[in-house]
């Protein structure tokens, strides 16, 4: 990653454009210094808006340790009794997010967006979202993700679903394994361990998973429970799979609940699951779905096309659910389009337009056989008979990590092109995208 790019998306100016707006309301943005106590009445307005309890002292402490990295913006509303307190809250980072073909780009991560309910419907939240938006933009961020609270909000700024996540409930007795048996070992491990292990063997899979984001360090405390304000951290249990030479390749942490009515009827869940192959893949699932006492195992963020689902002899001892999880916001339209691979040689035409103006055009997209690709504007270029695809900065981000198909999109009425079969062999992708946490 790019620092001095880190840096510059952190400390610079809060957008003058959505300052206006809002001074004009007799509101003010302000980029909130990474100071004490400006930062506390930050994060007691995040933690309010997300239905949290007022933060303590230890938790606005460990918050603040390990969150310089974060740009934070509030909306301030200098006639409230508490005026230290922001009305809105906006946090930002810069992450890489991983596309298909083992390549990554940097991404406008977001989150923490909140908006007092005493100051609602003010269009507080659309200026915040804006102007961070145009300052990503300004500096060359070719995208913008992030998770919901909600599926409603994001759309209208040219967010796109781009992958989704499935929940799952395995009755463990049912499944019958018929995955592979692997040759590595299964052993508990601390939690600092995990915590150590955790980032490398993130990283090693980060690239092959359209969708995943960098994860930020502060939330690998979090999913270990390593972090000095981490809530029951003794349940959390952590295991790593090594092969049989040896080197770790994978880990898996996990909680249970015990039914003291029938023990034998407990419950374990899966918190997460890192495999950097599919031997440690195979040996953790294994482990877990063998796990003593255990009748229901459940897990959360799993791709749409797991394999897990063709290790389990009895498919229907899975319950499975599908939900919107991964949002993107395509900015540059040639960055990311140009940086991403595709399945072979193919040509398009894209028509893009956008809500906000950042990524309209009009290009011509030329991949070869070996994947790669180039696009340049097409006006004034003569493209003939090549298929054109008609759309909305929304659609083009929900389509551009191969989570949903430009044919899907047409019959569903929300793009047009002349060629369906053409366009969704191009923007096709043989895994399905996925991110692994919520952010
Ligand atoms: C990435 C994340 O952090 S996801 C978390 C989002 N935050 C939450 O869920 C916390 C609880 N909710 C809130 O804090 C606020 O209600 C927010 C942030 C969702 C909205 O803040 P507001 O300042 O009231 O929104 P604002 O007035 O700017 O409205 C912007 C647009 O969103 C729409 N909108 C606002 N709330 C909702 C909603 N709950 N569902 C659907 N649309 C909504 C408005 O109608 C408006 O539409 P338009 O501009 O296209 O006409």
């Amino acid at each position: 990653m790019d620092d001095d790019l880190v840096a510059r998306q952190r400390d610079g100016a809060v957008d003058a454009g959505s300052a206006a707006r809002l001074d004009a309301r007799g509101l003010q943005l302000r980029l909130v210094p990474h100071q004490r106590p400006a930062f506390d009445g930050w994060l007691q307005a995040t933690a309010r808006g997300f239905l949290d309890s007022e933060r303590t002292e230890e938790q606005l402490a460990a918050s603040f340790d390990r969150s310089a990295s974060h740009r934070r913006i509030g909306v301030y509303d200098p006639t409230a009794p508490q005026d230290d307190v922001p009305v809105g809250t906006f946090e930002t980072w810069v992450a890489e997010l991983a596309l298909p073909g083992d390549v990554v780009v940097p991404a406008l991560a977001v989150s923490s967006v909140t908006v007092s309910p005493t100051h609602a419907g003010r269009g507080i939240a659309r200026a915040m979202m804006e102007g961070e938006l145009r300052h990503a933009s300004r500096l060359g961020i070719p995208l913008a993700a992030l998770t919901v609270s909600e599926s409603t909000l994001y759309g209208r700024y040219g967010f796109g679903q781009a992958a989704a996540a499935t929940t799952w409930t395995i009755e463990t007795r049912r499944a019958g394994w018929i995955g592979p048996e692997v040759s590595g070992r299964v052993d508990y491990i601390t939690r600092e361990l995990a915590r150590t292990l955790a980032p490398g063997l993130h990283a090693r899979i980060l690239r092959s998973r359209p969708g995943e984001l960098a994860m930020p360090g502060s939330q690998w405390g979090q999913f270990t429970g390593t972090e000095p304000d981490a809530e029951k951290p003794g349940s959390v249990r952590a295991v790593q799979y090594a092969n049989a030479a040896g080197e770790v390749r994978g880990l898996a942490l996990y909680t249970v609940t015990e039914n003291h009515d029938d023990y034998t009827k407990s419950t374990a869940r899966v918190r997460y699951l890192l495999a950097a192959d599919d031997e440690a893949y195979a040996g953790l699932w294994r482990f877990l779905l063998s796990l003593p006492l255990i009748s229901t195992l459940t897990a959360s963020e799993l791709s749409t096309d797991e394999p897990l689902l063709w290790m389990i002899a009895d498919q229907r001892a899975v319950r499975m659910s599908v939900t919107d999880h991964h949002y993107v916001r395509i900015l540059d339209v040639p960055a990311v389009l140009g940086a991403r691979r595709y399945p072979g040689a193919g040509q398009l035409v894209l028509e893009v337009t956008d809500p906000l103006g950042l990524s309209e055009g009009r290009w011509l997209l030329e991949s070869s056989d070996d994947g790669t690709a180039g696009i340049v504007e097409a006006d004034g270029v003569d493209t003939g008979e090549v298929p054109t695809m008609t759309l909305g900065t929304t659609e083009l981000s929900a389509l551009c990590l191969g989570g949903v198909s430009p044919a899907t999109l047409a019959a569903a009425g929300r793009i047009r092109t002349t060629d369906a079969a053409a366009s969704s062999r191009l923007f096709g992708w043989h895994v399905s995208p996925r991110l692994s946490f919520w952010y």
